[in-house]
């Protein structure tokens, strides 16, 4: 569903690599946590893996494309592939639940009728039943989440790539939505879910790959979340070291439409074009 050979990104402007050297795959229907400090390149695995940005140098392929040669116009195609779930929930604040579902599918172009059935089986999947006509600011932080989730399924993906999804919501929100999420790969879908929390890494043992400066440092089934001996070094060390556990409230401003969803946000990074290669950052072999 994934794999990451020998891959290495360093962001512009950047002297040191985002990830230097990853090797991962992650096979169908597979259940997969990131874990580890803030900045050792989690969000980067799954930028890369959604093609927000490209690899600097190394293969990617997910679910089926080489993502180092992906043409933009087949970009959409992959997204709607590939489910995801952030942090911030990504809602569109004016548009009550049902809508926020539902506008993926009228981007992707779905009939009226085909709307109107899947997005209240999708709101029942994720247990909003109910609550279609809401607006996001009428829901709490864990249904907001479910929303998100709710929008995720509705183009049936084969992968959710999940970034700090719990990181708002209190504890027992977090591990009921974890469970909703091991639901969803228990009927097929791949999960990978970047996070840094501890209980739910060690409630569900799952398969477990840890990441330290844009290296993986342990790859386990059923494994723990584990702190790395150097964390604890720098937190004892006085240095101001963003504990892997703290709830950092999202400060953003709501998103647009565009901002929303990726299969409609983000314009892919530096794919090449039908035209021919991308003018900056392309894998540089
Ligand atoms: N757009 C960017 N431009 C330059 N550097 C970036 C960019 N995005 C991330 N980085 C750098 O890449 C490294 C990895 O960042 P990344 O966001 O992948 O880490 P992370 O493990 O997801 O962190 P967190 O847990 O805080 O979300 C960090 O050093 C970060 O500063």
């Amino acid at each position: 569903m994934i794999r990451f050979d020998h891959v290495v990104k360093t962001y512009p402007r950047s002297t040191r690599p985002a990830l230097d050297g990853i090797d991962l795959t992650v096979e169908a229907g597979e259940f997969v946590f990131l874990v580890g400090p803030s900045g050792s390149g989690k969000s980067t695995i799954v930028r890369l893996a959604l093609c927000e940005e490209k690899v600097t140098s190394g293969g990617l392929t997910v679910a089926g494309r080489d993502l180092t040669t992906i043409r933009r116009r087949n970009v959409p195609a992959l997204r709607r592939e590939v489910g995801t779930v952030f942090q911030d929930f990504r809602l569109l604040p004016d548009k009550t639940v049902g809508q926020n579902v539902a506008y993926v599918l009228h981007v992707l172009g779905e009939t009226p009728e085909a709307v109107r059935s899947a997005v209240p089986a999708a709101l029942e999947t994720v247990g909003l039943a109910g609550l279609e006509h809401r607006l996001p600011h009428q829901l709490s932080g864990g249904e907001q989440q479910r929303v998100a989730i709710a929008r995720a399924l509705v183009r049936r993906p084969t992968l959710l790539l999940a970034d700090e999804p719990t990181g708002n919501l209190d504890p027992r929100t977090s591990l009921e939505l974890v469970r909703l999420l091991e639901e969803i790969n228990a009927s097929g879908t791949t999960v990978v879910m970047a996070t840094h929390d501890d209980r739910i890494v060690d409630t569900l043992r799952r398969r477990v790959v840890q990441l330290e400066a844009g290296r993986i440092v342990r790859d386990e089934a059923a494994g723990l979340y584990l702190r790395a001996p150097e964390l604890t070094a720098e937190k004892t060390s006085g240095e101001p070291v963003r504990a892997d556990s703290e709830v950092v409230p999202d400060a953003s401003p709501p998103p647009t439409a565009a901002e929303a969803d990726p299969l409609t946000s983000k314009e892919p990074v530096n794919t090449i074009d039908q035209g021919g290669p991308a003018a900056t950052d392309g894998p540089q072999r």
